[in-house]
């Protein structure tokens, strides 16, 4: 089971080069979107507690054709993928191009906007002792959204001329720890465990060599690494929260191992035998089994031993219970609490007479959907423009045609991008699109969580390099903050510096300018207006109402 990364087309008003990343719902928001190639994807595992239904709200008619997401679905070869867990079913659709998931992954991070570190199981054992196949099981039984599993296979060293020769002839331990990459690997799982995006190296056991291209992945709510030598590098040990080994005996273990390497690994049961008896059970002796000291807890006869796997489960449940988060209620008590004076890095447009007739338009409930739209896109154009000027400029001198030198400005990089938080956020992009020049835009969608209240992201295509870009990130209106601390969020686990990043909106409300600047006092938050209060279900007050379903004309609740 695996979730994809991949590509898109990017909107037609950004330039190309972007790239795409986690994909939920895709159908949902995009409903012409390319397929995914699967050549270009990562795995994570995704096993959600419970079915979310991501509401379909139509584009407006101007945005072109468009396929129902019904209609998308239906167009979905096989549902691949069910996952019974007490009672809930998953249902990961799969195409054989494209993997749709159903349900979006919750915050990671505390009201604070610092990271909620994940749960990392580490399971070792002899090969073949059916580490994977527990990996698998325990994930299937969780139930929590998001579970990356990290082999150390994927990190055996590049092999020289003769180190290759030799494994050509079954003569080469890999089962020695010096196989392996550690730093690489310590590396990798650090990164992981900080919640940031990694690029695996895919290992092909068949030419003993990494492929060319690698796996994206992302942190994760747990995160399992398995392997011969899990326990074996004190730095990693020391990153485990629980240590499985799974003990299965070495006749069973070797059984096994002929039957996978010569039916997936390209082996014959001569070279098998060989490699096994001069180095794998050797080393399994040397190096594995003392390794055994430092788990805490031993699983015989591996995924076959159910109870085993549900006391890990109920386990890793609790822990994961103990860090759960109720971050919109906790933002809201943090300012109810706590309320400071308005930070510098807030950047309101000056309340002329001219914003304020905007905002008179766009406020009142009985304005037209075609007026609301015309006077909502002046106002984006206003606070786009005013966002660029808070860029840094320099001096220019240009020669008019009048032959005449005029000292003027211009802005110190272009190496600026637009990211839209859908849906209302995709609003902001024409404008973005029409003052800068080529910007490339990027997308991510955050939908609550009917059951929980909590934001959960769907789905997320961010601009190649995106780490080196000032990035203007969009949305209409910000209530709690909750979903614009979750894309800032994913900003940063992207690289990008704290202080290049803009938060720019039509409306926000003062607990969401103050949650946000609480949490990211780096980022620059620019709006047209602030409003005083949010009410119980989070709306901004007096606000605009749902902007998305006035822009797009959707029914509330659509
Ligand atoms: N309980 C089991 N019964 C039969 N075959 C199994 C069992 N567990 C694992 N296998 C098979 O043994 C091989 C190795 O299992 P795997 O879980 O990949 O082990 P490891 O990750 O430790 O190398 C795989 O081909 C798998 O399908
Ligand atoms: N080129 C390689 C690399 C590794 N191996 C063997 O794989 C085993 C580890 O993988 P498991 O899935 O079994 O944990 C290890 O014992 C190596 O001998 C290989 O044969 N060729």
């Amino acid at each position: 089971m695996t979730a994809k990364i991949n590509t898109l087309d990017p909107p037609s008003s950004a330039s190309s080069d972007s790239d795409i990343e986690i994909q939920t719902e895709l159908s949902e928001v995009f409903p012409d979107a390319d397929e995914i190639d699967e050549e270009k994807s990562g795995d994570f595992y995704q096993t959600p507690a419970s079915p979310i239904t991501v509401p379909y709200c139509p584009r407006p008619a101007s945005t072109g054709s468009q396929k129902s997401p019904r209609s998308r679905r239906q167009r979905t070869t096989s549902i691949n993928q069910t996952t019974q867990n007490k009672g809930v079913t998953e249902s990961i659709l799969r195409t054989p191009q494209r993997t749709i998931y159903t349900a979006g992954r919750p915050p990671w991070y505390n009201c604070e906007g610092q990271k909620v570190e994940p749960f990392v199981i580490g399971i070792c054992g002899g090969s073949a002792s059916g580490k994977t196949t527990v990996a698998q099981k325990i994930i299937e039984s969780l139930g929590v959204p998001w579970v990356t599993l990290l082999s150390m296979d994927s990190f055996y060293k590049v092999l020289n001329e003769k180190q290759h020769d030799m494994a050509g002839r079954n003569e080469y331990n890999f089962d020695h720890p010096d196989a392996f990459d550690f730093d690489l690997l310590i590396a990798t799982l650090q990164r992981l465990k900080e919640g940031r995006k990694v690029e695996v190296p895919v290992y092909n056991f068949v030419t003993h060599s990494r492929e060319a291209r690698t796996k994206t992945m992302y942190g994760a709510n747990v995160i399992i690494f398995e392997g011969i030598l899990t326990f074996h590098h004190p730095k990693v040990v020391e990153m485990l929260d629980m240590k499985i080994f799974v003990d299965t005996d070495a006749d069973v273990r070797l059984a096994r191992r002929l039957k996978r390497d010569i039916s997936q690994r390209g082996r014959d049961l001569e070279g098998v035998l060989k490699q096994y008896t001069g180095m794998v059970q050797p080393s399994f002796n040397h190096y594995i089994a003392p390794l055994m000291s430092h788990a805490d807890i031993i699983v015989p006869r591996g995924g076959e031993n159910e109870v085993a796997i549900q006391l890990i489960v109920q386990h890793v449940q609790t822990q994961l219970q103990l860090r759960g988060l109720k971050l919109r209620e906790e933002l809201v008590a943090a300012y109810a609490t706590n309320k400071q004076p308005r930070p510098d890095t807030v950047k309101l447009l000056p309340t002329t007479p001219q914003i304020r007739g905007l905002h008179t338009f766009i406020r009142n409930k009985d304005t037209p959907r075609d007026e609301f739209i015309f006077y909502s896109k002046r106002l984006i154009r206003l606070v786009i423009e005013y966002t660029l000027s808070l860029m840094t400029f320099v001096d220019k001198t240009v020669e008019t045609p009048q032959g005449v030198l005029y000292n003027g400005k211009r802005m110190a990089t272009n190496n600026i991008c637009g990211v839209s938080i859908l849906r209302a956020g995709e609003t902001m992009e024409q404008a973005v699109c029409d003052v800068c020049k080529d910007i490339r835009i990027g997308k991510i969608l955050i939908q609550t969580n009917l059951q929980t209240g909590e934001p959960e992201l769907y789905y997320l295509r961010l601009p190649k390099d995106i780490k080196d870009f000032k990035v203007i990130l969009m949305d209409a209106t910000v209530a709690t903050g909750a979903a614009a601390i979750m894309a800032i969020r994913v900003l940063l686990d992207h690289d990008v510096l704290e202080s290049n990043i803009l938060i720019v909106s039509l409306l926000m409300a003062e607990s969401g300018v103050q949650s946000i600047a609480y949490a990211f006092p780096k980022v620059t938050i620019v709006t047209t207006a602030i409003d005083p209060e949010i009410n119980g279900r989070f709306h901004v007050m007096p606000g605009i109402g749902n902007f998305g379903d006035r822009y797009f004309g959707t029914e509330p609740n659509c």
